[in-house]
């Protein structure tokens, strides 16, 4: 199902929440909805659900209209953010509740909830209590839930944030691996740009209740419009950014500089300031001899010591395009 947002715009007495959101959800995709606190988010996820009114616009299901339609007459499964499991039920009768809610027979909503759970790996988990369940087991009996109705369209509030930080990596990947065959339009609220890159085929990024850029995870680390979007997933080098006056274009991240083999034809020169020990490498904050600061990234093992003169190279793509206000770099020979 195509999900589509015309103009949305949501005020709480005077204050805008948001503001011109036009949006269209593809069918079957997977879609993450990312931005700082109070951009908007819960407030959009919301409105589609059907539980909260837009000020104006309208949402549109395959082309048909539902803005004046409730949350119970949208079709919609919704996981919460603390998956919301009723501790008194079994795994199936939690997953059978939205199909009784329906008015489903007893065998018909069971024969449901056993999809909904072989579809999650969880069938063989049915006649167990909800409270024995691990945090994934949880979270895949959530989803489960939100299957059970065979929903168009499938909602999930920050679904990892219930988790233990120490398995929530796992649990990422198992989740991808979970939607990624269910073939529905999928929302995803977070604001862990990490759920996003690993779970979504695209990410709308918020801010201040407006869509700042939409697109692919790689667009947005690669390719952000915006220095705000650049600066949200990752660290970046605005020396030379065309995101930084607010273009487009690659930018320069930490790890896309290079150690020169030869100093004679490095492209920036740096005395190192900082050093951060980021385990897996790194982080190295400098300075050019006009007092740019610059971070990249390295191998662990360097020695360096603050102090220490380090030549650099550009990525092949930024020397070509930024030629001209390289030339007046310090540290260039
Ligand atoms: N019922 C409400 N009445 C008044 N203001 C509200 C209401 N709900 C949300 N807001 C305000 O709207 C803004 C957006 O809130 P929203 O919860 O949508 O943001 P969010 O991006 O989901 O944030 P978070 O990540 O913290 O959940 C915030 O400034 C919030 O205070």
């Amino acid at each position: 199902m195509t999900i589509t947002m015309n103009g949305i715009e949501k005020r709480f007495g005077d204050k805008p929440v948001l503001e011109g959101i036009d949006l269209v959800l593809a069918p079957g995709r997977v879609t993450a909805l990312i931005g700082a606190s109070g951009s908007g988010k819960t407030t959009l996820l919301n409105i589609i659900a059907g539980l909260l009114e837009p000020s104006a616009g309208r949402i549109l299901f395959d082309g048909r209209d539902v803005t004046p339609l409730d949350a119970a007459e949208r079709n919609i499964g919704y996981v919460f953010q603390s998956f919301a499991l009723f501790p008194h039920l079994n795994v199936r009768d939690n997953v059978a509740f939205g199909p009784r809610m329906r008015g489903m027979k007893r065998a018909e909503r069971h024969e449901r909830a056993m999809t909904a759970l072989a579809r999650v790996r969880m069938d063989s988990f049915a006649d167990r209590g909800v409270d024995a369940l691990s945090g994934g087991q949880r979270q895949r009996v959530a989803l489960a839930r939100a299957l059970a109705t065979e929903p168009d369209i499938l909602l999930l509030d920050e679904p990892l944030s219930a988790l233990d930080p120490v398995l929530r990596d796992d649990i990422r990947s198992e989740l991808r691996a979970l939607l990624e065959p269910l073939d529905i339009t999928t929302l995803i609220v977070t604001h862990d740009k990490a759920d996003a890159f690993v779970l979504a085929d695209r990410i709308v990024m918020l801010s201040g209740g407006r869509i700042l850029q939409e697109g692919t995870p790689r667009d947005l680390y690669d390719r952000p419009t915006h220095i705000e979007v650049a600066a949200f997933f990752g660290a970046v080098n605005t020396l030379f950014d065309a995101a930084s006056e607010g273009g487009t274009g690659p930018i320069l991240r930490p790890e896309d500089l290079r150690l020169a083999e030869n100093a004679a034809r490095a492209d920036l020169t740096i005395t190192v300031g900082r050093q951060l020990y980021l385990g897996d490498r790194l982080r190295v904050m400098g300075l050019t001899a006009d007092g740019t600061s610059v971070t990249v990234d390295l191998p662990k093992a360097t020695g360096l010591r603050d102090g220490d003169v380090l030549h650099l190279n550009l990525p092949p793509g930024h020397r070509d395009r930024a030629a001209a206000p390289l030339l007046s770099l310090p540290g260039r020979s």
